[in-house]
């Protein structure tokens, strides 16, 4: 039977896989099964691992988490209905009240499951599931499931990154002194080297390798076609606006990241840039708690990668290492791992359901969200014609200038021109999931 959740006046329902055939039925069926088998024979390969570290009771919780696991993949399968966390962590009485919302919105006769409730939730539930199992068998309970990949990632993308610190090493110098013009050109590169960082990601690829192996720099133009909405200048107005560089005024920069390993490296990049510019003196990371969606930025991630630049032995990479550790020793950069960012929530509940984020991020004086995931919590994962204003699909979320650096890999896209989407659709099936499209999208609180 069809769930026919509570449907909101003028907001269209949220993506699911009880749509057949859809992109999120195709994800949840085929991807995120795969997915966790990898997650249970990486639990496997690193057994002796944990017998050497933890002896028997290694091997038992080794065990254990494989079972908790394999049963997770087995509800997934079958579509059984999704479970209440029992894990005892500080987020699990906020899922477990996200899980009574979702049974709200879908009547009693209809349980919340796998292919029946909004896809955003139970893929997020899922990476939450592994968490729990990892919780629930110390002492595995800080063992990241995804790190090999992430830093294979970072690792085999060595000639992209060392490329990329040779071009901001090299303008570095020029910085203090350069035309307004020239600096806005470099604003605008590294923003679509960011931008572009996104199409590694290890969720798509259900863990295949994804690195970046040619030079970022030399592929933007021929992606430029590529990228469905430019609001970059407006990206470059907001960082000018109501001030001269030489004011002391504090224009402070929040990026919500999305992976590690290369797309990373590039957000760091853009960040060192912002400060050595002048453009901005402070910048914040907003990262995960625990690990996500395959290739999503940790804490842990976040250190090793500085670290992992200022011990290379390639001079322009172990510089741009030395100035990110010296940022985060004097507070010019800073990062942040709020519990909210690995909820289920849609973005437009930030405000009542984490009130201190939304706070903390009305003063920044730009936002930069990395991402398809966090595109698809910003519009809420709702099937928005694509003409549909992107202010209209924020539904109210507004805490500052913010700009979404995207490439699609999700059905769905707002603020597009009427037609537009259309017309894709008819040349380019796949333009919303292969990850071959990007979009630079704007929003300020005036719009
Ligand atoms: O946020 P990211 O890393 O750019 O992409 C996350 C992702 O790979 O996972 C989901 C599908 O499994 C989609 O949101 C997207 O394809
Ligand atoms: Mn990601």
């Amino acid at each position: 039977m069809e769930s026919n959740p509570v449907l909101l006046p003028g907001v269209p329902q949220s993506l699911s896989a009880k749509f057949e055939g859809s992109f999120a039925y195709l994800t949840i069926r085929d991807r995120l099964p795969t997915i966790l088998t990898k997650v249970i024979d990486t639990i496997h390969r690193n057994k002796n691992k944990f017998f050497e570290e933890y002896g028997e009771e290694g091997v038992e919780a080794e065990k254990r988490a494989i079972s908790f696991l394999s049963k997770l993949r087995n509800e997934l399968q079958t579509d059984k209905p999704v479970l209440v966390l029992e894990d005892a962590q500080e987020d699990t009485e906020a899922w477990n009240r996200y899980l009574q919302y979702q049974r709200g919105l879908q009547g009693e006769h209809c349980p919340v499951s796998w292919f029946k409730s909004p896809w955003l939730y139970v893929e997020c539930y899922m990476y939450r599931r592994i968490q729990e199992a990892l919780c629930l068998n110390p002492p595995m309970s800080e063992f990241d499931v995804f790190c090999e990949g992430k830093t294979q990632s970072f690792l085999e993308s060595t000639a992209a990154i060392t490329a990329l610190c040779t071009h901001l090493q090299q303008i570095r110098p020029t910085l203090t002194h350069t035309p307004e013009s020239t600096l806005m050109d470099h604003l605008l590169t590294l923003l679509q080297v960011s931008l572009w960082g996104n199409k590694c990601d290890l969720s798509i690829s259900a863990g295949r390798d994804n690195s970046q192996r040619v030079s970022p720099l030399d592929s933007l133009s021929a992606l430029r076609a590529f990228v469905l909405l430019d609001d970059s200048r407006q990206v470059w107005a907001a960082l000018r606006s109501g001030r001269d560089r030489g004011q002391r005024s504090r224009v402070q920069v929040d990026v919500v990241l999305d992976n590690a390993g290369f797309e990373l490296l590039t957000d760091l990049v853009l960040a060192d840039f912002l400060l050595a510019s002048g453009l901005a003196n402070q910048v914040r990371f907003h990262g995960k708690r625990f690990p996500w969606f395959v290739s999503d930025v940790t804490g842990r991630d976040f250190l090793w990668t500085v670290a992992q630049a200022a011990s290379s032995n390639h001079t322009h990479l172990s510089a741009c290492g030395g100035q990110w550790r010296r940022y985060l020793e004097e507070g010019a950069w800073s990062y942040h791992d709020h519990a909210f960012w690995t909820l289920p929530h849609e973005y437009c509940d930030m405000e009542w359901a984490a009130p201190d984020l939304y706070a903390s991020l009305s003063s920044a004086h730009l936002l930069l969200f990395k991402g398809d995931l966090n595109y698809r919590k910003l519009v809420g994962d709702r099937d928005w014609p694509h003409h549909t204003p992107f202010s209209v699909a924020l539904r109210g979320f507004s805490p500052a200038s913010l700009c979404a650096l995207r490439t699609l890999k999700a059905n769905v896209q707002v603020g597009l021109a009427v037609g537009q989407g259309e017309g894709l659709s008819k040349d380019t099936p796949t333009w919303m999931t292969s990850g071959d499209y990007a979009v630079m999208q704007f929003h300020s609180p005036q719009q």
